[in-house]
């Protein structure tokens, strides 16, 4: 299983430009999670900053055990191996075929023979549909091949966890599609921790199982992808609907008189023209067929189960509804809109650790759940139904 990532007020400046501050996230072993967030909100520094590339200003970045905002170099350089990192253009070697580009990680940092790096690189290249390509230079291959070939790089040393900046960049939409199947279906196979920083709003409706939003230098939410689907949280809801108006403008923040001028110019017709609200649960993008089921899915239907009655209800709502009817009578839920109805019995009470009794709902689901909620992950039991089309 991948690794969990624990990020408590982590903040990032550069010089008197404070680009983050306070961000505290869980990125749950083995799930799939992804940033979004208007440009230049610090979505690459974050990144960078998650594998000691860039030094956060105070916070915490703790991975197996290790702070790495604080460790020595030499721990850090360790935990560096447990990444794989897919840059925007795949950071290829130009003068390389893509067999050199992927044997590179290995030849540097394994002491494997050639036979044995063969083996793996060309494994590597299948798994990314590039068999066949190896003698290829990367100038010689499309952008999306490109993408293909970083991804083939960044699995050979076996990552437990996968950081993937803005993938869909320079790729026309069905090719986003392809390469987000391709992560949905190489998290089944390895089981890594994914994080996907995009601005693509039809990847982050459909690919991740947990969303978060970068905003005026904050860290507006993060939690289950259903949380931020059915937000009404003005900053959340125009992203994911790409609207002019709202709080987001051309430039990192909107003044007050430029939100008034716009709300009068839609309030006179001349708003949006894609004005349609998608705001809501999608069901999710699944595993290619012949792919095993992804083991992260399933510790995440368990894990946000035990969180529903901490969630706003329209998310309750969201995810009760995208159960199978298999589903509803195993975790004893049922869809009711307007109410939420989960009754614990006997039966629940052995397969889930205690939780505190349904409270009060909080407005927003800022990720600061506590930590042995979000990230204790109970033992897969064999009992679980299996993951209906659109499950949690
Ligand atoms: N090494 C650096 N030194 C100084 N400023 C930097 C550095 N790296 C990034 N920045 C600044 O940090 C801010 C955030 O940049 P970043 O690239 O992380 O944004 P982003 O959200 O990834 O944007 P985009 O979506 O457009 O890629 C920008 O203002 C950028 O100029």
């Amino acid at each position: 299983m991948g690794a969990e990532v624990v990020i408590e007020g982590l903040t990032k400046s550069f010089g008197k430009q404070t680009i983050w501050r306070d961000v505290t996230l869980t990125l749950p072993p083995g799930e799939v999670s992804a940033m979004l967030g208007p440009s230049g909100t610090g979505k690459s520094v974050f990144l960078k900053s998650m594998i000691g590339l860039l030094k956060p200003d105070r916070g915490r970045c703790v991975i197996n055990g290790v702070d790495i905002v604080t460790c020595s170099e030499h721990k850090l350089y360790e935990i560096r191996k447990l990444f794989g990192v897919l840059f925007q253009d795949g950071a290829l070697f130009g003068s390389m075929n893509l067999y050199d580009n992927v044997a590179f990680p290995l030849r540097e940092h394994t002491k494997k023979s050639e036979t044995e790096i063969r083996r793996i690189v060309l494994e590597k290249l299948e798994i990314t549909g590039l068999a066949g390509a190896d003698k290829k230079l990367p100038g010689e291959i499309s952008g999306g091949m490109r993408k293909r070939a970083g991804l083939a790089r960044a699995l050979v040393l076996d990552p437990e966890i996968i950081l993937v900046d803005e993938p869909d960049s320079g790729l026309d939409p069905v090719r986003t599609t392809y390469i987000s199947q391709l992560f949905l279906d190489v998290n089944a196979q390895i089981d890594a921790t994914f994080l996907i920083v995009s601005h693509n709003i039809n990847l982050a409706r459909t690919v991740p199982d947990n969303l978060g939003m970068l905003f005026r230098k904050e860290l507006v939410m993060f939690g289950p992808r259903e949380v931020l689907l059915t937000s009404d949280e003005p900053v959340v809801e125009q992203f994911l609907n790409g609207r002019k108006l709202g709080p987001i403008g051309m430039s990192e923040e909107k003044d007050s008189a430029q939100m008034a001028r716009e709300q009068a110019e839609a309030a006179a017709g001349h708003g949006d023209v894609l004005n349609e609200d998608v705001r809501g649960v999608v069901p999710q993008m699944q595993v290619s067929p012949g792919v095993p089921e992804r083991a992260g899915a399933k510790r995440r239907m368990d894990r946000v189960m035990r969180i529903l009655h901490t969630l706003p209800p329209s998310a309750q709502e969201g995810i009760i509804e995208s159960l199978t009817p298999e589903q509803q009578r195993y975790y004893n839920v049922r869809p009711n809109p307007g109410a939420f109805h989960h009754q614990r019995g006997p039966e629940d009470t052995q397969q889930l650790p205690p939780v505190s009794a349904p409270g009060p709902v909080p407005d927003q689901h800022q990720g600061q759940l506590p930590a042995d909620q979000v990230a204790r992950i109970p033992g897969a039991d064999g009992r679980s139904p299996r993951h209906g089309q659109g499950g949690a």
